[in-house]
């Protein structure tokens, strides 16, 4: 059992931890471009860190640097087959998209993954790339790791999103870089584009026309320079911790600012909150930029539809706000939340009722009244679920030494998670 201290204040300026989604990209596009591609302030975590064995198994030299990595790679027609599984440890995105940049090799790869990953679905993946002519099996009618993708020839297909997915449109898209012909994802909701970004960014033709991805495969993918910018991610737990502890104040420096990913801004805006975004940077690859935020009164309100796939990890911070707010939070459409590391929905349900509010659940959601008193005996749980646990432990000091299960699983986004928290603290009035 961990337990924190009461803290009164959070104070000061971070820099979060560089983009996950970004980081599992760039170490894959440099796998994919033969040639010596370099990837600045990546994120070494635990997932990001699963990809970067999978690109070394597969043929990719990689030359740890302090800040930049380099990485030396044959090409997309050149992977290395492993004599091993490749083990995509907890991570969705490394599984669900490294499986579209194997299924067109003609080479017989194995993928598994820790026990919740094996829980997750992969027949999101599997469907879309056997229409495209891969031969992909897996355990429970090719629904769940471990999967063996086996050598078959690709075809050019116009595929349709399924799923509101970004790890579904990036497997797509990864294979149809590789196959000869013109291929096409239409998507029904905007889901994060980094892989639209990077593909074009390392010379893949690759056009968007409204929800339409064209891609013109079968090229030679050319090396190129990635930055990886602050996770937006990750910096929703201090954004929401502004508005959790009094007068608090918070500078957040150099966080990722694709639209795609910041939907939480527009969220806390429809919740009266107010925030400055400074943007940096919004030439060519990721914008980046500043946010500063105060504590405030937070109105809360419903959320559900379109926006939900943009804040779709967001959502764990996003409901903890509901103890707080003015009025319930409710959040609705979001029915993704239970394939996630845990099943988020139900985690977050057990853990803000224990804490003695009023939730509904349901299939798609949730709906947290704000909180009358808090009952100092709950414990909270984890869930072996990242996001979970940051949330925690903001409850736990928030309140004061409430006792949460465990919480070393951060290290799959956020190694620095606790530090990063105590740089701000500030513990008298
Ligand atoms: O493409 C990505 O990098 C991700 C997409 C999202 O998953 P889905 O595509 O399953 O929604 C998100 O939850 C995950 O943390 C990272
Ligand atoms: C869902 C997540 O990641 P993944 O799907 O890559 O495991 C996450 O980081 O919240």
């Amino acid at each position: 059992m961990k337990r924190f201290e009461k803290i009164r204040s959070l104070r000061g300026e971070i820099t979060v931890p560089p983009d996950k989604s970004v980081t599992h990209r760039g170490f894959l596009l440099s796998l994919m471009a033969e040639g010596v591609s370099y990837v600045s302030n990546p994120l070494l975590s635990r997932d990001t860190l699963s990809t970067l064995s999978a690109v070394e198994m597969l043929g990719g030299e990689v030359t740890k640097n302090a800040d930049c990595f380099k990485i030396k790679s044959p090409g997309f027609r050149c992977f290395k087959e492993p004599s091993d599984i490749i083990d995509c440890g907890n991570s969705g995105t490394t599984a669900r998209l490294i499986t579209g940049v194997l299924a067109p090799q003609g080479k017989f790869f194995v993928l598994t993954g820790d026990d919740s990953l094996k829980k997750r679905p992969m027949d999101r993946v599997v469907d879309p790339l056997s229409w495209m002519g891969a031969k992909i099996y897996g355990r429970e009618d090719n629904r769940l790791l471990p999967l063996a993708v086996t050598p078959a020839r690709m075809f050019s297909a116009d595929i349709k999103a399924a799923v509101k997915s970004a790890q579904v449109k990036s497997a797509v898209l990864l294979a149809a870089s590789q196959i000869d012909g013109k291929s096409s994802y239409t998507e029904t909701t905007p889901t994060r584009n980094h892989s639209e970004i990077m593909l074009r960014q390392f010379g893949c033709d690759l056009t968007v026309k409204n929800n339409i991805i064209t891609v013109h495969g079968g090229g030679k993918l050319s090396p190129s320079k990635v930055r990886v910018p602050g996770d937006f991610s990750s910096s929703a737990f201090f954004l929401a911790a502004a508005l959790m502890f009094e007068n608090s104040e918070i500078l957040i420096r150099n966080v990722g600012l694709n639209a795609t990913r910041t939907g939480l801004l527009d969220v806390l805006k429809s919740f009266g909150v107010k925030f400055d975004v400074d943007l940096k940077n919004s030439e060519d690859g990721e914008p980046f930029g500043d946010i500063s935020i105060k504590s405030q009164n937070v109105q809360g309100g419903k959320i559900s539809g379109d926006i939900i796939a943009n804040v779709i990890d967001e959502i764990p911070a996003i409901a903890a706000l509901g103890l707080f707010a003015d009025k319930p939070v409710e959040i609705r459409d979001a029915g993704e939340l239970r394939v996630k590391e845990s099943d988020r929905i139900s985690a977050l349900v057990c853990n803000l009722r224990s804490l003695g509010a009023e939730v509904q659940e349901f299939d798609d959601g949730l709906k947290i009244s704000p909180l009358e008193s808090v009952n100092m005996k709950a414990e909270l749980k984890s869930f072996d679920d990242h996001r979970i646990a940051m949330v925690n432990i903001l409850l736990s000091k928030r309140f004061g030494n409430l006792p949460i299960d465990d919480i070393a699983c951060v290290d799959v986004s956020f190694p620095e998670f606790l530090q990063n928290i105590e740089k701000l603290e500030v513990t008298s009035c």
